[in-house]
């Protein structure tokens, strides 16, 4: 039975400056390794064949097994223990003649009719890829992303009932490998069933690594590691009244815990951000600087990543403050501000999503439709509308089923999915939009909720409902927008000093069945 757990792609084009190949294998067997392949695009097939020797020596002493990539020919001159192929390949079933059954068979594959061919041709295993944008190659097809991953998993192991093994690759690396693992998992409750990937493939994140060793340790053991971060998948509630009860007593849990609650936010918003923190009884941090990250992080009930003004730098920080709460499974809110703006941003949202779990993604239209479907869906800041709230709904499942993680789209009608569960809040007032920093501040409230209640989704649910709650009362007794601010301040302090049954008589919510 061959481990499919860390499978390297080796390569001589991506090693560090001054290592050679042979070392850097040697290192990955060692940091340990289950699965090689040796891919080789830009040598001759004399010298395939000495570098494929050499390899199968060294993999064999570590009992791995050796792959070649593409090349049947040389497979079989050094009798490796399999060939590796691709769509644009000598097709399968022809290949799996020619090395006979006992060989292994893996076979590239992005979408599920692929899969489906690879079985039927007699696969052993597919390479399911690119998962993410990769630096590696060139791809032709786009990446296929967490949940064409979960689609192609799904087919193999549910719909076939087949053996065939899976492992992901393109983009994999230490940030994002848990991520993959758990966020491609397939859950059956009823029958208390799961499938996940049997492993994944990576090329840079060993072989161009300058301590392969001791990286390919770490992913192995954030591989075998239970889950960081929190993927509450089987918290939520399933009916309004359930619902509505848990919700009720997260104001006061705020309070009670005084939550510390680290922002990376927008320049525009940081005082009132701040202000709106205090007055749900958490404590804000405004703080970009790396060096107090992993401090930070420890301390921590929850973070707030705000896209609002980013910079190259504050994208670093971020990225690193993604890593150190998923590790240290502190929940994330992640606001997209602007995603659609430019490629910039664009860019750095997807890099965002793909570099860890995000437990809580808040846009508007048009940030969670750029998020959809990439740069073009936006002008500047300003949101864009999907169409009707049947259109908002149906945007917002589907980034959160994707994502796998809850999702709040703002508005008129809050829409809020964990992608098993979706209720609309239509509580709020128009004057919010008549006020900078509102909606922005809306993501301290949730990762203030996020921080004291364990189910996202009701943590997410609370914040949306008392935020607009709160804006309701301000509206009703001030002239505008500038007499609102303070107001509003003072009303969203009140809502947990109410009497719960009252604030909960104020809240409007529908669950979409
Ligand atoms: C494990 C694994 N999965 C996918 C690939 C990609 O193979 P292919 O599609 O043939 O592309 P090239 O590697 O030839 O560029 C792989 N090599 N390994
Ligand atoms: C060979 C291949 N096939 C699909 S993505 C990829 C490259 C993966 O490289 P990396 O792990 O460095 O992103």
């Amino acid at each position: 039975m061959v481990d499919y757990t860390l499978y390297l792609v080796a390569s001589q084009s991506f090693l560090p400056p001054g290592v050679d190949l042979l070392t850097q294998i040697q290192y990955a067997l060692e940091g340990g390794i289950t699965v090689l392949q040796l891919r080789e695009k830009e040598i001759t097939t004399a010298a395939f064949v000495r570098l494929a020797k050499q390899v199968l020596a060294l993999a064999k002493g570590y009992n791995v097994p050796l792959i070649i990539n593409d090349r049947v020919d040389v497979m079989l001159a050094v009798d490796a223990d399999g060939v590796h192929i691709g769509q644009d390949d000598m097709d399968a079933a022809t290949v799996r003649q020619l090395i006979g059954s006992k060989k292994i068979l893996g076979v590239s594959t992005n979408t599920v009719e692929e899969a489906q061919k690879a079985i039927n041709n007699g696969a052993d295993y597919i390479g399911i890829g690119a998962i993410f944008h990769t630096q590696t190659k060139a791809l032709t097809v786009p990446p296929c992303g967490i949940a064409g991953c979960r689609e192609i998993i799904k087919y193999c192991k549910l719909t076939q009932q087949s053996k065939i093994k899976t492992v992901a690759i393109g983009g994999i690396n230490l940030s994002n490998i848990q991520r993959v693992k758990y966020q491609t998992a397939i859950q059956i409750p009823k029958d208390n069933i799961q499938f996940t990937l049997d492993g994944v493939a990576v090329v840079t994140a060993i072989i161009s690594s300058a301590d392969a060793k001791s990286d390919t340790k770490a992913l192995k053991e954030s591989w075998n590691r239970g889950i960081c971060s929190r993927l509450d998948l089987n918290l939520c509630p399933r009916n309004l009244d359930t619902l509505k009860q848990r919700i009720g007593s997260i104001p006061e849990n705020v309070l009670k815990t005084n939550p510390l609650i680290h922002h990376i936010t927008n320049n525009v918003v940081k005082n009132f951000s701040a202000n709106i923190t205090l007055a749900v009884g958490a404590s804000p941090i405004m703080s970009e600087e790396r060096a107090e990250i992993d401090d930070l992080s420890r301390a921590s009930g929850a973070l707030l990543l705000n896209m609002g003004t980013l910079d190259t730098q504050r994208t670093e920080t971020m990225l690193y403050a993604v890593k150190k709460s998923n590790e240290n499974k502190v929940p994330i809110v992640f606001d997209p501000v602007g995603a659609g703006a430019s490629n910039f941003r664009a860019n750095a949202t997807r890099e965002f999503l793909e570099s860890g779990i995000m437990n809580v993604i808040k846009g508007n239209e048009g940030e969670l439709l750029t998020i959809l479907k990439g740069k073009g869906a936006m002008k500047g800041v300003d949101s864009i509308s999907c169409g009707t709230l049947e259109d908002k709904v149906h945007l917002v499942e589907e980034i959160s089923l994707r994502e796998r993680t809850v999702v709040v789209c703002t508005g008129r009608h809050d829409v809020i999915s964990d992608g098993r569960c979706t209720v609309v809040c239509s509580n709020g007032h128009p004057v919010l939009g008549q006020v900078t920093g509102t909606g922005c501040a809306l993501g301290s409230v949730i990762a203030a909720c996020c921080a004291v209640e364990e189910d996202t989704f009701s943590a997410t649910v609370a914040a949306v409902a008392w935020y607009g709650i709160a804006a309701e009362l301000a509206a009703a007794e001030c002239n505008g927008p500038g007499s609102f601010m303070p107001t509003f301040i003072d009303r969203l302090s009140q809502v947990q000093k109410s009497e719960v049954s009252l604030w909960m008589s104020k809240v409007d919510l529908e669950m979409i069945q």
